[in-house]
C-alpha cells in the first residue's frame, strides 16, 4: 500500500519511521511519504491560508495549494482522506475497507479547515472522504490521520506479527468490546487473576470471556447494542 500526507507539519509524522509502522516501511509492505503542503505554494512567504469570506473567526486553507499537491499525488484509484470533525465516523470496519485499498492520500487540514472546492473539485473526479474520530476538534488533521494510519496499517498482512491478535480485538468478532487481560504474576499486590483462567477449562474461559464482554458493552458502550 502507499500512503501519501499532506501537511504543514510534516515533521509531526517522523514518529511513524519507529515500531511497526518504520518495519513496514523498511520491509517495503508500507510505502509512507510525508510532503510538506508549503511545496506547492508559488509566493515567498509559501502561504497557506486566507482570512473566510463571509466573516468569522479563524483562517481558512487556501485551495491553490492543495489542488497543485493533489494534482501531483493522487493516482486514479487513490482514496482522498481528509480528517474532519465534519466528517463520517471512522470505525473498524471502515479501517477493514481501507486496508483493502492500493493507495491512500491524506489531507491534514489546519485553522478552521480547507477551502470546500478543494473536496469538490477531487470528489467530483475521484474517491474524497472526510473521516472524524469522533467528536470533538483537533487544531489539526495530523493527529486524526495518524489514528487511522495505524489503526489502517495494523490490518495489512505482514505488518502485525500474529494475526491472531488482529481477530479478538474489541469492535471486531462479535461488535463487543474486550474482555480483560491477565498475565503473571497470579497474585499482584494481593489482587488474584480471575481463577477460570488458570483452570484449563477452554469452554469455561470462553464463556466467562464473553461474559465479561457483554459485561463492558453495556457498562461503557450501551450503543454497540443498539439500547
Ligand atoms: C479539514 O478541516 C478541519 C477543520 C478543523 C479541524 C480539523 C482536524 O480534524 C479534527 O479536528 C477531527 C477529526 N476527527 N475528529 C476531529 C480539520
Amino acid at each position: 500500500m502507499r500512503v501519501d500526507i499532506v501537511t504543514i507539519f510534516p515533521a509531526f509524522f517522523d514518529v511513524l519511521n519507529v515500531s511497526l509502522i518504520g518495519k513496514a516501511r523498511d520491509r517495503g509492505i508500507l510505502n509512507l511519504n510525508v510532503h510538506d503542503l508549503r511545496e506547492w505554494t508559488q509566493d515567498r512567504h509559501h502561504t497557506v491560508d486566507d482570512t473566510p469570506y463571509g466573516g468569522g473567526a479563524g483562517m481558512v486553507m487556501k485551495p491553490e495549494p492543495w489542488g497543485e499537491a493533489l494534482d501531483s499525488l493522487l493516482s486514479p484509484d487513490a482514496v482522498l482522506l481528509v480528517p474532519s470533525p465534519a466528517g463520517e465516523r471512522f470505525s473498524q470496519p471502515l479501517a477493514r475497507e481501507l486496508a483493502g485499498e492500493d493507495h491512500l492520500v491524506f489531507a491534514c487540514g489546519r485553522y478552521e479547515g480547507i477551502d470546500q472546492r478543494v473536496v469538490d473539485h477531487f470528489a467530483a473526479r475521484g474517491r474524497v472522504r472526510l473521516v472524524s474520530l469522533g467528536d470533538y476538534v483537533l487544531n489539526g488533521g495530523e493527529v486524526a490521520a495518524m489514528a487511522i494510519i495505524e489503526a489502517v496499517s495494523r490490518l495489512i498482512p505482514g505488518v502485525v506479527g500474529n494475526p491472531m491478535s488482529l481477530v479478538e480485538e474489541s469492535h471486531e468478532a462479535d461488535g463487543l468490546l474486550e474482555y480483560p487481560s491477565y498475565t503473571k504474576p497470579a497474585v499482584w499486590r494481593d489482587l488474584h487473576v480471575p481463577p477460570v483462567l488458570l483452570s484449563g477449562n477452554h469452554g469455561a474461559i470462553a464463556t466467562w470471556r464473553h461474559e465479561q464482554s457483554m459485561q463492558r458493552t453495556v457498562q461503557n458502550r450501551p450503543d454497540l447494542l443498539g439500547e
